[in-house]
């Protein structure tokens, strides 16, 4: 017979790891209900505008026709609807947000990454303290201290410290691009060669350390002494810095600085965040504040500051422990299906047995040591095989 495969980068889910995702997802929502979120919820499906100012190409889409022939593209991100939501509807701003869902985007061939993937997020809009920025951060670490025993890095960033350097020394928009993107990719000798026509301006000393310049506060500090930034870019560094800094007072918590990284979403407009543990080479959070976002939208500006949690990428790294239950076994006739109903009202744990004759089930729950219970002519449930360790 042919069997038919699924489409390149997409899996199916089942047994363990669903349920351990299904897991995270519910007691990330309850604690994020809890602390007074709101839940948001979007269609897979936008037009395919709600991305386009940013970066299609990176993000490379599903796309599809509706009756009209637009297009529409199934969502690469969970942020921008979100944005589009607000600027179409009324909600009241200030507003804390969190969603939960899957986003598709087409990975590189052969990456081993797939094209469908399940986040969890939250969006505070309306929030120009940088405070907004240490919730974030909060909920990271608790995340961490609660399932990954603490070993989540924190790398903190900002999305223009770039561009701030870069045009303090050229108006050339081409090579202004080209050095960024030598400088993103961390290589060196192409790097090198493009700032070698800066080598007589006073920025050319902090041009040759750039590359390096990632660790914790106090290295970045020093390997900065003595060099004057331009102003913008100073004062991006100074925000960086005294972020990090509260970070580091987080039980637990470890963190780095990194001022020659790309941002991880082009609608960042502030401080940008990522967390990760070691060895895996993907982040498990990442986020930034987003200030000019619903204004793309033709709203009013507002500031806001947001995370995406990467849930597929976490259920593989977290260890829950699964409460191992002793399994019970309820077996029933057809007729007794009222009994049954009432008997599971009281208590959910029975696994109905499904087999046509008791000797077969029997034998079923011998096999696995469990307990065997069965309605009995008079309609109560009865104990037929005990558990093994009772
Ligand atoms: N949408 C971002 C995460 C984020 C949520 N809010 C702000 N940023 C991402 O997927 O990387």
């Amino acid at each position: 017979m042919h069997k038919i495969n699924l489409p390149l980068g997409t899996r199916a889910e089942f047994g363990e790891r669903a349920v351990k995702k299904q897991l995270l997802i519910t007691k990330l929502q309850q604690y994020l209900q809890k602390r007074n979120f709101m839940k948001v919820n979007t269609p897979l499906l936008e037009y395919q505008e709600v991305f386009t100012n940013f970066d299609l190409k990176q993000m490379r889409t599903y796309q599809l026709l509706d009756k009209n022939n637009k297009t529409v593209v199934l969502r690469p991100d969970l942020t921008l609807p979100i944005a589009r939501l607000l600027t179409t509807t009324n909600i009241k701003l200030p507003q804390k947000f969190y969603y939960v869902g899957d986003l598709f985007k087409i990975a590189k061939e052969l990456s081993g990454r797939n094209n469908q993937m399940t986040q969890a997020g939250i969006e505070l809009v309306g929030y120009s303290s940088l405070k907004a920025e240490l919730e974030c951060l909060l909920l990271i670490n608790r995340i961490s201290q609660k399932w990954l025993n603490g070993q989540v890095k924190l790398e903190i960033s900002h999305a223009y410290f770039t561009d701030s350097i870069l045009d303090s020394l050229t108006a050339d928009t081409a090579l202004k691009e080209k050095i960024k993107n030598e400088l993103y990719r961390k290589r060196i000798p192409e790097y090198q060669r493009l700032i070698k026509r800066f080598e007589k301006t006073t920025s050319y000393v902090f041009l040759q350390k750039w590359p390096r310049l990632f660790g914790e506060t106090s290295a970045i500090k020093k390997m900065l002494i003595g060099i004057k930034l331009p102003k913008e870019a100073a004062h991006f560094l100074n925000e960086t810095l005294a972020i990090a800094k509260l970070a580091t007072k987080l039980p637990n918590q470890k963190v780095i600085v990194d001022l020659s990284i790309a941002p991880p979403q082009p609608y960042y407009t502030g401080i940008t965040f990522k967390g990760f543990v070691d060895e895996i080479p993907e982040y498990l959070f990442s986020g930034g504040r987003y200030d000019q976002l619903l204004e793309s939208f033709q709203a009013q500006p507002e500031p806001a500051v947001g995370m995406g949690i990467d849930i597929d990428l976490l259920a593989e790294v977290i260890t829950v422990k699964s409460t191992q239950r002793e399994k019970k076994y309820l077996f029933f006739e057809p007729d007794q299906i009222k009994e049954v109903a009432e008997q599971l009202l009281q208590d959910i744990s029975y696994e109905l047995l499904l087999e046509d004759d008791l000797e077969k089930a029997k034998k079923k729950v011998r096999l696995e040591n469990a307990a065997l219970f069965k309605i009995s002519e008079r309609g109560e449930v009865e104990n037929v095989i005990k558990n093994s360790s009772n």
